[in-house]
């Protein structure tokens, strides 16, 4: 049985439909594999604009990372191929888009809603850190749905690609939001930096905006973030509140692990009940 050689798929094995919309860097379409009739989402990325030149092992390694992750809750990326002007990348399609959008849209979740998405991150982050795979750049942005409403991390590292933040939401500080201390301080990281940014997000399911944001001025953002200085609003269960305030700890060893979060009651009370 000859080993599954990658295949070299090329433009015209596609049927390219709608566009998804205009991502960080790259133009991304809907698109149907002629033969097996499978739809893609097929990112296109212009060599022009990519940062360094050896994008082509750059892309080899993240196929290779990331085609070994297989999980419900991650996006696929099937492979790639280009032309002399193009990348393309196969990537999964989230048949409901980004949580982003549902988040503007519903302005927040309720609690039952936002202790499922926190559960199915923790369950892909639990995979990732098996995985020795950390800082997903975890924000409403690069969070997808699939088909049954169920959340998928979107992207990788993207700052770790092109140490830019990504400006999608206009301003910078919608990216700064989810940096914990010890990145905003440009102290080393750990795996508990998604424990931190998981935190950031229960609290932005649940209440309709980020916990530290301060409309624009990054540097509130920054120190509000290092004093940690929260507020929960009053109309927070105790058992979400209890474990938002054990997630946002300034110090990335007093943050509760990914094990003990699905064991947590906001999260067992919902998902088991
Ligand atoms: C696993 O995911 C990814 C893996 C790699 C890259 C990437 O860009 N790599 C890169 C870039 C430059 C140089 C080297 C490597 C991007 C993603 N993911 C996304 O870009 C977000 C979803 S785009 C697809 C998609 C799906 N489903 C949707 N439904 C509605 C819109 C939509 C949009």
């Amino acid at each position: 049985q000859p080993t599954a050689e990658p295949k070299q798929w090329c433009l015209a094995d596609f049927e390219v439909g709608k566009s998804l919309g205009k991502g960080n860097f790259g133009h991304v379409f809907l698109a149907k594999e002629k033969k097996s009739g499978f739809i893609v989402a097929l990112k296109v990325l212009y060599k022009r604009q990519l940062a360094t030149t050896n994008i082509e092992k750059q892309l080899r390694r993240e196929v290779e990372i990331q085609g070994n992750l297989r999980h419900p809750n991650i996006l696929r990326l099937y492979g790639y191929f280009h032309d002399d002007t193009r990348v393309f990348l196969i990537l999964e399609y989230a048949a409901k888009g980004e949580l982003f959008a549902e988040l503007q849209i519903k302005k927040k979740f309720t609690e039952y809603e936002a202790a499922k998405y926190v559960a199915q991150m923790t369950n892909a982050l639990l995979y990732l850190h098996s995985k020795r795979v950390i800082h997903r750049d975890i924000k409403p942005e690069n969070l997808m749905l699939g088909l049954n409403g169920e959340l998928k991390i979107g992207d990788f590292g993207w700052s770790v690609r092109t140490g830019k933040l990504d400006t999608r939401r206009g301003t910078l500080c919608g990216t700064l939001d989810y940096l914990p201390p010890e990145m905003v301080e440009g102290r080393s990281h750990d795996k508990n930096v998604d424990v931190w940014s998981l935190g950031v997000l229960l609290y932005e399911l649940i209440v309709g905006d980020p916990p530290f944001e301060s409309d624009g001025v990054e540097e509130i953002t920054y120190t509000r973030i290092m004093k940690v200085d929260l507020h929960i609003p009053k109309y927070v269960s105790r058992d979400a509140t209890d474990l938002i305030t054990r997630l946002l700890r300034y110090s990335s060893s007093d943050r509760l692990s990914l094990k003990a979060v699905m064991h947590h009651p906001f999260i067992v009370k919902h998902i088991h009940p």
